[in-house]
């Protein structure tokens, strides 16, 4: 009776995720700006043509492309017509996905009769939710929960909050999983937030910073779409909302910042995944962190994260105007990238967002820093497109052990620098 209720169960859930066999992530080479800006007409076309995993930015970085099996003839013949060198960096998106379910099915076996959390596998949000419980109960002289706000669904919105002691400490704000299908994202937050308390009083650096400064840690910051990402659609990348009149749901909470809200780099069309939404902070996931960090009022640093492609960006992403501390966070960046690379040599490119990736408007970093937050920064962890978005579970630790590294250099240089 068991097996039978294990096998409908698993049915049901594969049966409601939509299915990518065939689906293809075509890697281009955009020769110059015409090419780029034939690629960016493809964007946000009902049904959908194609979806960009790294949206064309300039000619000397590759554009990767996800394309449904039922566009990859149309989607080549178009790009041959159009004389673009591109090749297919995963040739069947679904063999991926398969194999990311299976290992979390064997993962979730292996939990339940261990009773133990995984910090290598990928979590479902009820997962990480009730982990966040333990997690604080366990820890609760350095950590506690705060609720935030309600997503347009209406679940919670959490903070992990790192203190201890004083009250109203300079703070760093960190969050994770704004784009739901970024899944090394949250992973990495998890491990993080791991770290830091079984190494408070062991590093140093760490101890250091926390008997100044306060972390707060969002972890799941887009729950309605990450919840979607395991329910129904793994590359969901939007929160979930929906308007009167819309067909096409969801606006990217990476675009409805007020900084430079609307402008190049955002998309009006809601079927585009970098819709920006009616108005700024139109979506209860921004508005929630904006009320949060206006009312702290001592954010001295904060880190965005993202994925992928191995960079580690600071502000500002909707023009080309460099921020008044530019020198002082490039240098930064360098050093928070040599302590990465360190630790596996990885390797990371770093600058402004808008000079090294492409321009973006309504950014979470942009309004940070246009708030007075000196040090707001945009990481993109791994890998550089050989996965993208289905990374591997096996990379999970490894990627936080070395993105940690690079955290704790910004934190000691938020702590060293007081403003
Ligand atoms: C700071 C921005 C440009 C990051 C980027 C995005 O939101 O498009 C992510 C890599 S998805
Ligand atoms: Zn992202």
């Amino acid at each position: 009776r068991r097996m039978f209720l294990v096998c409908s169960c698993i049915l049901v859930a594969a049966l409601g995720q939509m299915n990518f066999t065939g689906d293809q992530v075509l890697r281009i080479l955009a020769k110059d700006e015409e090419q780029l800006s034939l690629l960016r007409s493809l964007e946000g076309m009902k049904p959908l043509k194609v979806d960009f995993w790294r949206g064309p930015a300039r000619p000397s970085l590759p554009v990767d492309m996800r394309v449904p099996f039922s566009e990859l003839k149309d989607v080549k013949a178009y790009l041959d017509s159009h004389d673009f060198t591109y090749r297919v960096m995963i040739k069947d998106i679904q063999v991926l996905l398969d194999e990311e379910r299976e290992a979390m099915a064997k993962s979730r076996r292996l939990e339940r009769s261990t009773s133990s959390f995984s910090y290598s596998s990928y979590h479902t949000l009820e997962e990480i939710y009730s982990w966040i419980d333990s997690f604080v109960t366990e820890h609760a002289d350095i950590v506690s929960k705060i609720q935030i706000g309600h997503s347009f669904e209406n679940r919670s919105i959490l903070v992990l909050k790192f203190s201890t002691g004083g009250s109203q400490r300079p703070a760093i704000w960190i969050d994770t999983g704004i784009h739901s299908r970024e899944w090394i994202t949250h992973a990495t937050g998890i491990w993080i937030a791991k770290k830091i308390v079984s190494k408070y009083s062991k590093d140093h650096v760490l101890t250091n910073i926390l008997n100044a400064m306060d972390i707060f840690m969002e972890i799941v910051t887009n729950p309605d779409g990450f919840a979607f990402t395991h329910s129904m659609n793994r590359l969901w990348r939007k929160n979930k909302s929906t308007r009167p009149g819309i067909f096409c749901i969801g606006v990217d909470l990476n675009r409805n910042w007020k900084t430079g809200f609307g402008g190049n780099g955002s998309n009006e069309n809601p079927c585009s995944e970098t819709y920006h939404g009616p108005f700024p902070q139109s979506e209860p996931e921004v508005a929630a962190i904006v009320k949060f960090i206006t009312a702290h009022g001592k954010i001295k640093a904060l880190i965005s994260i993202h994925s992928y492609s191995q960079m580690l960006m600071y502000p500002y992403g909707h023009t080309l105007e460099p921020v008044s501390n530019q020198k002082e966070l490039y240098h930064l960046a360098k050093e928070a990238v040599k302590a990465l690379y360190e630790v596996h040599g990885v390797e990371y490119i770093f600058g402004s967002i808008s000079t090294t990736l492409y321009v973006a408007s309504g950014i979470t970093v942009d309004w940070a820093y246009d708030r007075g937050i000196k040090y707001a920064f945009s990481f993109e962890l791994r890998d550089t497109g050989r996965y993208g978005f289905l990374l591997p579970a096996t990379q999970i630790v490894p990627t936080a052990q070395e993105t940690w590294m690079a955290i704790r250099t910004i934190m000691e240089h938020a702590l060293k620098h007081p403003y």
